[in-house]
């Protein structure tokens, strides 16, 4: 377990550490100086059943909160420490918020300096600070009267310490294993060692991991787990981790970096998140708000943009976007403070929904319901719940990794639920059945609507349809939906097109036979087939009847219109995409490089990439063609 003190400056913190552990914890040269705790401070005391209970002790002195948020954030427990003499004090209250904001539930009173005051002043503090606790987390914690000068309490205090140890739930050693770095030295002989606590996870001597935001790979030669030699060290532990690795010294790590296991990194400038504002605060919190952000141990500035109405008002809560000035490592469940923007008064505080929130519509009704999904209890309730409101499905791995599931945890929350599952390259998509169900009716609608609104078109090539039925809907998906949809015979395929299986457009007599002349001449030259007046001219037929013929054939996809009156037959398109597909490299293609393979001139080259583009094939990025939709004629 760790413990954390917490209370205004000079109220007795360090003095009572030392008195509980033997340990000064004050270790800066201007700390003993000027007798103030300015930077954390460690010690620990081993435990009557072997365990050790590791102390983080604060500053007090409000320039210093952002150290002590530093160490709150990875404490389990909570050693309030209040004088006698003075009582509650603006620090004692500020530091209760944040413990209240961060989750602490588990907490006991030190009544500091008892020696100095009355049996009477005692109890009229001890009144103060029940009221003080009232509607926190800490709400009803024992308060221990004690005295670090004359050693009074202090053998109750910490009988307490380590019966709560005993009955404290130790953090589940679950997901990847994530330590926020809270100092960093050299140690001759040794090296970089970093120090922090375990979030989750477990690590073990030899494992490689990557430090983040900065993504230096290290691995892990020695660690220390609650200030011993340990061969592991687990979620809820203090550790300090031998770190090596090209690229790593003491100035490439600092207080608020992150130890990941390497699957993890993944830093962000937003995230979405809950977040309350203090009932102390006299103005309600604007949209776009400047603030500094604390998150595990680090802190940055950014902006609050709230998300549900314009404002947060003291006292309530909102879902917000905390838009960041640089990146963190931050996932589901991470509690942050926030503070103003001279960083000099506690505004709020909240918990991270989603890490990696969409880059658009991130106020839109659906994915306020998204969020909402997300704050519902374990990863399997809040999965189901955001499978029935994403209608274009869910990234399961990102759902993975914003909770920070092994591959075992995720495989069995899948597991547990009914899902459509579509595999995506890396990652996969779930679908409730019903929004699967929901998107194979839409997509039979739309077809029907087409077909309605061009009878003499056959169908709908694939990735049109895409566009015209879901168009958030990702492209693999998408293609699942429709192999589906054919292979149970709802929909069917002619060359290119999607179309329902009642749809039929047939040329007539004289068109059949009219376009058994022409196909002949557009083969002959299937890279710079004639143009519709050439060909008018060549079989001696009406101008106008023969671009008809050639409009009517494109609709029936045995031609494509690459240019005005200018129509290359299915088969040179396919060649010409495959040819595109060849000399591309990293999917980039070059127009003059595919006009010296196919051999047409400047500008029929680049009408023929103009095509593509137009088509979805490909999509101009300055003088280079990218391939986005490979398959589109080949596949
Ligand atoms: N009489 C008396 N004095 C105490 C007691 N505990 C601490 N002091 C004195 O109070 C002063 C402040 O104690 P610290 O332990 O440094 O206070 P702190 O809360 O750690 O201060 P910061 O960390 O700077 O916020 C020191 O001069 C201590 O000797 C106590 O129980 N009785």
């Amino acid at each position: 377990m760790i413990i954390g003190t917490a209370g205004h400056i000079d109220h007795g913190k360090t003095a009572l550490v030392k008195a509980l552990t033997g340990v000064d914890a004050d270790r800066l040269k201007e700390e003993k100086a000027r007798g103030i705790t300015i930077d954390l401070g460690y010690a620990y005391t081993p435990l009557p059943n072997g365990d050790v209970l590791g102390f983080v002790d604060v500053p007090g002195h409000e320039k210093f909160i952002h150290n002590m948020l530093a160490g709150a954030t990875g404490i389990d427990f909570v050693l309030l420490v209040v004088a006698a003499d003075d009582g509650p004090m603006p620090q004692t209250r500020e530091h209760l918020h944040i413990l209240d904001l961060l989750g602490l539930q588990h907490g006991v009173v030190a009544l500091t300096k008892a020696d100095r005051v009355s049996a009477d002043r005692l109890e009229a503090v001890r009144a103060d600070i029940a009221a003080l606790l009232l509607g926190t987390g800490l709400q009803g914690s024992d308060i221990y009267p004690v005295s670090a000068l004359t050693g009074s309490g202090i053998p109750a205090l910490r009988a307490h310490l380590e019966a709560e140890a005993q009955a404290l739930q130790q953090r589940p050693a679950s997901g990847h294993f994530r330590l926020a770095v809270d100092r960093c030295f050299t140690l001759s002989g040794i090296g970089t060692v970093v120090t922090g606590t375990v979030f989750s996870g477990v690590v073990t001597v030899g494992d490689k991991l990557v430090m983040s935001p900065s993504n230096i790979p290290v691995r892990v030669r020695s660690i220390h787990a609650q200030d011993r030699p340990a061969q592991t060290g687990v979620a809820g532990q203090r550790c300090a981790l031998n770190l090596v690795g090209p690229g790593l010294d003491k100035a490439s790590v600092a207080r608020g970096d992150w130890v990941l296991a390497e699957l993890l990194h993944a830093p962000v400038t937003r995230l979405d998140a809950r977040l309350r504002v203090l009932a102390s605060e006299d103005k309600p919190l604007r949209h776009w708000t400047p603030v500094h952000v604390h998150l595990g141990a680090t802190d940055v500035s950014g902006r609050v943009s709230v998300l549900e109405g314009e404002v947060v008002a003291p006292g309530m809560d909102a879902l917000v976007q905390l838009v960041l000035d640089k990146p963190v490592g931050a996932l589901h469940g991470d509690r942050f403070i926030v503070r103003d923007q001279s960083a000099s008064r506690t505004l709020g505080g909240g918990r991270v929904l989603d890490s990696f929130p969409p880059a658009r519509g991130r106020r839109t009704p659906s994915r306020i319901a998204l969020l909402r999904a997300l704050e519902t209890g374990a990863p399997a309730d809040a999965m189901q719940a955001m499978l029935q409101a994403s209608t274009n499905g869910v990234d399961l791995r990102r759902f993975a990794l914003n909770w920070n599931l092994r591959e075992d945890e995720a495989s069995s929350v899948w597991a547990s639920l009914a899902m459509r599952r579509v595999e995506e390259g890396e990652t996969a998509i779930g679908f409730s059945p019903t929004v699967w169900e929901a998107l194979r009716q839409r997509l039979l609608d739309t077809l029907t609507a087409e077909h309605a609104r061009v009878p003499d078109m056959l169908g709908v090539d694939r990735e049109r349809l895409r566009r015209m039925t879901a168009p958030m809907l990702s492209r693999s998906a998408f293609l699942a939906l429709t192999d589906e949809s054919l292979a149970i015979g709802n929909i069917k395929a002619s060359g290119l097109w999607l179309h329902l299986p009642g749809h039929s457009v047939a040329l007539l007599a004289h068109e059949e036979k009219l376009w058994a002349k022409v196909h002949p001449l557009l083969d002959a030259a299937p890279y710079q087939p004639p143009r519709v007046r050439d060909i008018a001219k060549v079989l001696d037929v009406d101008e106008s009847a023969m671009r008809l013929l050639l409009q009517r054939l494109a609709r029936l996809g045995d031609v494509f219109q690459v240019a005005h009156d200018h129509f290359f037959t299915r088969g040179s398109v396919t060649a010409l995409a495959t040819i595109a597909h060849q000399l591309a490299q990293d999917d980039l293609l070059e127009a003059a490089v595919f006009r010296d393979r196919i051999g047409v001139g400047r500008k029929l080259a680049i009408q023929i990439l103009e095509f593509f583009d137009r088509v979805g094939f490909t999509r101009r990025t300055r003088d280079r063609h990218k391939l986005r939709h490979a398959d589109l004629f080949t596949g």
